[in-house]
């Protein structure tokens, strides 16, 4: 049983999304997803919805077995406890493979990481990233 896991924010969900999901889910038998605290996104603007939102959403998806709230403080935490095969990076995500290749190791979880691919755009007009459709419903409802 190959299990992989993928991670991010999800706030409003997009194709893009489901691009990712399905990807990191044909890279094995069972996909968890751990989503980022609301609090732990400091990248960029935190997400609109709530943990439990964003958790639910995406455990409704197909490609999705099991999807849970990252830990508040140690990212690794929920990785020791899956322990995954492979770690699944979405395409634009600003980790270092070999820093979590060797952290992972340190503790002793032998796991390899694969980066996903972009999902090109299918038509005029398809939002695929959660910051132009907030941007696209500040221009049409604000
Ligand atoms: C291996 C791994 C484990 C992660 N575990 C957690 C976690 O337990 N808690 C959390 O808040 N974020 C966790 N994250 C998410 C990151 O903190 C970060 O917010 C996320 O990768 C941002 O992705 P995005 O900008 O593509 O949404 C994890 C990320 C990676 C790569
Ligand atoms: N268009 C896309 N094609 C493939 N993967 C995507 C796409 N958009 C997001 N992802 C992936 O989904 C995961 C979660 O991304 P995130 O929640 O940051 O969405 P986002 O739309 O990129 O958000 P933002 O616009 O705020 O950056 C990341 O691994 C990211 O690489």
């Amino acid at each position: 049983m190959t299990r992989v896991v993928a991670q991010g924010t999800f706030d409003l969900v997009h194709p893009g999304h489901v691009h990712y999901l399905t990807e990191a889910a044909a890279m094995g038998d069972e996909l968890h997803v751990i989503l980022a605290r609301r609090e732990n996104v400091t990248h960029k603007e935190k997400p609109i919805l709530s943990n439990r939102q964003r958790r639910d959403v995406v455990a409704a998806l197909d490609p999705v077995d099991h999807a849970r709230i990252g830990h508040e403080t140690d990212i690794f935490a929920p990785i020791e406890d899956i322990d995954p095969d492979i770690i699944a990076l979405g395409y634009d995500q600003h980790h270092d493979a070999d820093a979590i290749v060797d952290e992972l190791s340190r503790r002793g979880v032998d796991c390899r990481v694969e980066r996903a691919g972009p999902r090109e755009r299918q038509y005029e007009g398809e939002l695929l990233s959660t910051g132009t459709i907030i941007d696209r419903i500040c221009e049409e409802r604000c």
